[in-house]
């Protein structure tokens, strides 16, 4: 393998004045058989629900190589099998993928890797590109636009079945079919327990259903 010119593990490498272009694609290689984290990306805490988040403590040009997501390389099957094992864990850490068949990668063992914090959004501004390199595939994450420092990086999962996708839609949906007991456990991720606000508005409703009521019974009790 051919080191590419521009790449050092100083801050010059992420530092758009001083660095000159390094080709996304090699710089990808680069990093990916280096089994390292390029500079320029902190893990941050964001909320109880999300958990951690990937912020950029670099500039990052748009279509630049950012991370590559590393994990244990597993079966579908395994999978599976790890997932219901794992079914009451708040984060899932798998990557599906195809390459000659179907792959998952499985980060939940390398929590010092820092792909495997970054988020999910449909507005990202990064996407994950699989890149073959001496015939063995990667997960590449690049920039999709200028990412400045501070920004939180995000990728599209590609799944709208993910609960925090679903959550606000489908509870609202089933808000009008089902009964919603009083529950105090908070949990974002049960799509049948809407959450406080959902709640009260929920009573918002049912009162104005009782208003109409009575103003109907006070039409006819006039006619
Ligand atoms: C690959 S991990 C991302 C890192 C994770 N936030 C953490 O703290 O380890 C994927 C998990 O993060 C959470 N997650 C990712 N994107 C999210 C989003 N937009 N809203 C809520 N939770 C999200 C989900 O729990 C998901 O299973």
């Amino acid at each position: 393998m051919t080191k590419p010119v521009q790449i050092s593990l100083n801050k010059e490498a992420v530092n758009p004045m001083k660095a000159k272009r390094i080709r996304p694609d090699e710089d990808a290689k680069f990093w990916c058989q280096a089994g390292l984290d390029k500079d320029g990306f902190e893990k941050r805490f964001i909320n109880n629900t999300i958990g951690f988040g990937v912020f950029t403590t670099a500039f990052f040009q748009k279509g630049a190589f950012l991370l590559e997501y590393v994990g244990n390389r597993i079966s579908e099957k395994e999978a599976e099998i790890r997932e219901r094992k794992r079914r009451k864990k708040k984060h899932s850490y798998m990557f599906h993928f195809k390459w000659n068949g179907k792959h998952v990668v499985d980060a939940t063992d390398v929590p010092e890797r820092m792909c495997r914090y970054v988020n999910d959004d449909k507005k990202a501004n990064a996407t994950m590109k699989l890149k073959v390199f001496n015939n063995y595939p990667r997960l590449c994450l690049f920039a999709l636009q200028d990412i400045h420092i501070g920004e939180e990086i995000r990728y599209d999962y590609g799944d709208e079945n993910v609960p925090w996708r679903q959550h606000f839609h489908k509870t609202k949906m089933e808000m009008k079919t089902t009964e919603v007991t009083d529950d105090d456990d908070d949990d974002p991720f049960d799509l049948k327990k809407p959450r406080f606000s959902e709640k009260k508005e929920q009573c918002q409703s049912k009162a104005k259903v009782s208003c109409m009521l009575e103003m109907i019974d006070l039409v006819m009790m006039m006619t």
